[in-house]
């Protein structure tokens, strides 16, 4: 259970995540452009905008991969990060997967990861090396894997691409508990429907996270891809 603090004086809760005036580009390319963004603590976070506007660039730098040219990123320490490519093993089986990782967070068992596997609805792979997985099944341990030292702070890239309906559902049970655990959870996602699960949701839209509740346009590619 992770606990939220207050500022001093205040009721306020301080936020997991915040981001001040971000700018980001590739080149010539001015993808981020003063992105602000405040998480607070138990609180689910959408961000959604159309296929490259900048969400997968916003994740990186939140994630610490990659650096902004200006602005302020503060979160915790301790985050679980999933990010859009699968980082698997071809090689390698999950129950080696686990362990590597449990190894890596230092963790005593593999409980958590096995509840994991259970709600997402794979436990009969656990021998199966990820070569043979299919891609739903590789996104699932994908998951898995960013979750299981149960952080405070988690950032998902796209976490449902690939899951058929029923993950996907059990995906939404599986978040619900992480805020009810005292987790904060940030999914960015081209995909705009299902926004009112979100506790706080920003459209990524010229390079800025506007705050809204409305999905209109992000359909739509930037790229013509
Ligand atoms: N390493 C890079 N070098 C140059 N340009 C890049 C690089 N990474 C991303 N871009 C460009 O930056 C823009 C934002 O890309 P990004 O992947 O962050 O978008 P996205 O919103 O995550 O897209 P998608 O929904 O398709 O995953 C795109 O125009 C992309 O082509």
């Amino acid at each position: 259970m992770h606990a939220a603090h207050n500022t001093p004086g205040t009721t306020e809760p301080i936020p997991v995540l915040h981001v001040d005036d971000v700018h980001k580009s590739y080149g010539r390319h001015h993808v981020l452009r003063g992105a602000c963004l405040s998480l607070a603590a138990g609180h689910l976070g959408g961000v959604v905008g159309e296929n490259g506007s900048g969400k997968s660039t916003l994740l990186q730098m939140l994630a610490g991969q990659l650096a902004p040219d200006r602005g302020v990123i503060r979160r915790p320490a301790d985050f679980g990060y999933c990010p859009q490519r699968t980082v698997l093993h071809p090689a390698f089986t999950v129950q080696q997967h686990l362990r590597f990782f449990q190894v890596a967070y230092g963790l005593q068992n593999l409980d958590r990861a096995d509840h994991l596997m259970d709600i997402l609805g794979f436990t009969g792979y656990r021998h199966r090396q990820v070569s043979t997985l299919s891609g739903g099944t590789q996104q699932k341990l994908n998951l898995t894997l960013a979750l299981m030292h149960d952080p405070p702070l988690l950032l998902l890239d796209e976490p449902y691409q690939g899951f058929d309906w029923e993950t996907y559902e059990r995906f939404w049970e599986l978040a619900s508990d992480l805020k009810e655990r005292g987790s904060s959870v940030l999914i960015v996602s081209h995909l705009a429907f299902d926004l009112t699960r979100f506790d706080q949701l920003w459209h990524l839209r010229d390079g800025q996270l506007l705050n809204g509740t409305h999905a209109e346009g992000t359909a739509t590619n930037r790229e013509g891809r």
